[in-house]
């Protein structure tokens, strides 16, 4: 009996949004995100009551706000670009793939993301978490997060998780030419790479060699590092620079978007917030800034690196601070992708 050619399953995934920016969705949104043990990595007993009946509570109202400026048409960015990619991936890769599109918190979710692709009885999966970087809070979260879902299933079917990309050369070209369309607009003094932080726990917890020292042992990826986040935003960082024709003095790598008081562990450092005060009083008074953590724009980019950022560097004296857009559902991109997910 003939058999029709069965298609390989591809699942993006990103991390998720509100499904609004009333307070409501967005208390729902980080209850599930923060309470999340990869997240914050406190014993259970604590988390759920401090986060849920403290820090979501208070943080909710903020975040909603701060939601409400980011919120468009078509809703969050992060989602409309991970729907868009979802069609234009599908489109290049065409009938021998389906491409399904999920987020870690909320909606759409991975269970219903991995549904259809069980349903349409692909031969295999590949799980893409759209994090270019490793990080257990986010693509570990994902994993862990599909390996739940299938081991509830009769047939588990080949499944393979595509880690991280931070040295991708499709990834680093797309990240090269999104910049350099920005820098033949007008000339720049310096460029920063802001990566969305993490407690730099989270990296000794995934460094059973205890390798890392938060030094220049992160300047090389080798066997040891390989997953360490500091090590691949710095990978991530020297081949745009390479890209770029930048030289070291040319460029900063720093930290954003910490989450706990300095009091408690340290977070990747430098802090973003706190270099780009210091550029002008350098001399550094125009600044492209790019998000590389990030493939599409969200609260962390366009809020946080292109309007909070931009305001405490013109507090501090700089003249011009623009934010290189993210990859989003760009033609080059997509193309990207697609030679990824080929290749895996
Ligand atoms: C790049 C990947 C990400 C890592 C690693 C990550 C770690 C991480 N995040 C928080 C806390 C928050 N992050 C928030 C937003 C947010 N985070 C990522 C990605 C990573 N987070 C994205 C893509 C977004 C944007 C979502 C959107 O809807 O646009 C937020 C919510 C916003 C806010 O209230 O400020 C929080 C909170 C922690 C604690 C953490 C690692 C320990
Ligand atoms: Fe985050
Ligand atoms: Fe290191």
């Amino acid at each position: 009996m003939p058999t029709s050619a069965r298609r390989i399953g591809v699942l993006l995934v990103n991390l998720g949004t509100p499904d609004s920016p009333e307070t409501s969705d967005v208390r729902r949104y980080l209850n599930e995100f923060l309470t999340d043990g990869r997240v914050v990595d406190m014993p259970a007993a604590i988390r759920y009551p401090l986060f849920q009946g403290l820090v979501v509570p208070l943080r909710a109202p903020k975040s909603a706000k701060i939601y409400k400026e980011l919120w468009t048409d078509r809703g969050s960015p992060l989602l409309f670009h991970g729907l868009d990619l979802k069609e234009k991936l599908q489109q290049v890769l065409g009938d021998g793939y389906l491409v399904a599109f999920g987020m870690r918190y909320q909606k759409p979710s991975i269970a219903g993301a991995l549904e259809e692709l069980r349903a349409a009885a692909v031969e295999r999966i590949v799980v893409l978490p759209l994090f270019p970087q490793y990080a257990s809070a986010s693509t570990g979260s994902v994993q862990e997060k599909v390996m739940a879902i299938v081991k509830d299933w009769w047939i588990v079917p080949s499944i393979n998780f595509i880690s991280q990309f931070a040295t991708e050369p499709g990834f680093i070209a797309a990240i090269v030419a999104r910049g350099r369309a920005e820098m033949d607009k007008r000339p720049y003094d310096h460029v920063v790479l802001s990566y969305h932080g993490i407690p730099e726990r989270h990296v000794k917890k995934g460094d059973p060699t205890n390798y890392c020292r938060f030094g220049s042992c992160c300047d090389t990826l080798t066997e040891q590092n390989q997953y360490c986040y500091r090590a691949q935003c710095f990978a991530t960082s020297r081949l745009v620079a390479e890209g770029l024709g930048l030289k070291p003095e040319q460029y900063t790598v720093s930290f954003q978007s910490r989450l706990q008081s300095r009091l408690r562990d340290p977070w990747l450092q430098p802090y973003t917030d706190e270099v780009l005060k210091e550029f002008p009083a350098k001399g550094i008074k125009n600044v492209l800034a790019f998000s590389p953590a990030f493939v599409a724009d969200c609260l962390e980019t366009t809020i946080e690196v292109g309007e909070e950022f931009k305001e405490l560097f013109e507090e501090a004296g700089g003249e011009h601070w623009q934010l290189v857009p993210s990859l989003n559902s760009e033609p080059q991109w997509v193309e990207a992708v697609a030679d990824m997910l080929r290749r895996s």
